[in-house]
């Protein structure tokens, strides 16, 4: 079992896990199965939304666990069809009792869709009452956190945004960093696609390490200082992807800028300046998880 993962400090000192699982896209069942053998191998942080419809499902195999709250770390996020103050403060009790908790540890807007102040604004009102121990954004690029900063008494902790080798969104880190936000990296391996895992500058990586190329990706990411919350429902999988912190296992400077030539703007999700999407998201009822 993994038992040394290491944490990323957020800028009001609370603590995350730098490896999550995600599980977006995951049927109630291979939730309970998934979390149940994350948590056994060592995983102590889950990623969700409302929009993935699992929170049912989450809360249950966190309540089946064992482990004590306080050592999860929970995150969920707003979906875009809930827009203004008091929608906000309703969405966040209906998850919490839909996860089964009392506090959140994370609480993200997941797509800057117009009108995200208003959510903003009722998100530090739930932190300031000490029902989540942080807040923060997704899919914002540096003009949509410009623009929430204009309202905001509170900065955001965290932007959730697509990052892998083939979108690495360099400049956006290196403003993130510059603004004290987390840089969480969503589809870390480029989604189910496994064309990034297939790179061959990846795989010849991964023979030099004795790694998988799931693993090398990790490593990047890690070695970036990013937060990942890489998906698998199979248990070798989950196993996998949170063994990359053996003491020998360090990407030099040069594999790593191998890795950064990789960089070539294929995006998995849409660009969240894309309206279009965001609009169709308004109405979106999520079919793939319909009960
Ligand atoms: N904030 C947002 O808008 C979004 C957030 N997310 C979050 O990020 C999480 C991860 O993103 P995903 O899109 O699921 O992509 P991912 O990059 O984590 O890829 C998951 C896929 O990679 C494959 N895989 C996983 N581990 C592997 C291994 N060791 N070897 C070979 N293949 C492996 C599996 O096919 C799996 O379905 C989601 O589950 C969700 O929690 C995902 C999409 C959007
Ligand atoms: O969290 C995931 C949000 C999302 C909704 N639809 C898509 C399509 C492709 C990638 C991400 C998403």
């Amino acid at each position: 079992m993994a038992t040394n993962i290491p944490y990323i400090e957020l800028s009001n000192g609370v603590l995350v896990p730098q490896v999550g699982l995600g599980v977006f896209r995951m049927s109630d069942q291979e939730v309970e199965n998934s979390v149940k053998w994350a948590i056994q191998n060592g995983y102590r942080h889950i990623d969700t939304a409302s929009f993935y419809d699992n929170e049912e499902a989450v809360g249950r195999a966190i309540k089946d666990s064992g482990i004590d709250r306080k050592y999860l770390f929970v995150t969920t996020k707003i979906w875009n069809n809930i827009r203004g103050y008091d929608e906000t403060i309703a969405q966040f009790n209906k998850s919490l009792e839909k996860l089964g908790l009392d506090y959140l540890d994370l609480y993200l807007i997941h797509w800057p869709a117009q009108g995200f102040e208003e959510d903003w604004r009722a998100m530090e009102d739930l932190y300031k009452a000490g029902k989540i121990r942080a807040i923060g954004v997704s899919n914002f690029k540096a003009h949509h956190i410009e623009q929430l900063m204009k309202n905001a008494t509170i900065a955001p902790m965290v932007d959730q945004i697509e990052t892998h080798p083939y979108l690495q969104e360099t400049d956006l880190h290196e403003y993130l960093q510059s603004k004290n936000i987390a840089h969480e990296s969503w589809s870390p391996l480029g989604a189910g696609l496994n064309k990034v895992i297939d790179n061959p500058v990846i795989k010849e990586l991964a023979d030099k390490y004795q790694k998988s190329p799931a693993q090398i990706v990790l490593r990047w990411h890690i070695q970036r200082g990013e937060i990942i919350i890489p998906k698998s429902t199979h248990e070798e999988r989950i196993k996998e992807n949170i063994d990359i912190f053996d003491y020998h296992f360090d990407l030099t400077p040069e594999d790593m800028n191998k890795i950064a030539e990789l960089d070539s703007d294929q995006r998995v999700g849409a660009d969240p300046d894309d309206t279009d999407f965001l609009d169709k998201s308004m109405t979106y009822t999520n079919q793939n998880n319909a009960k």
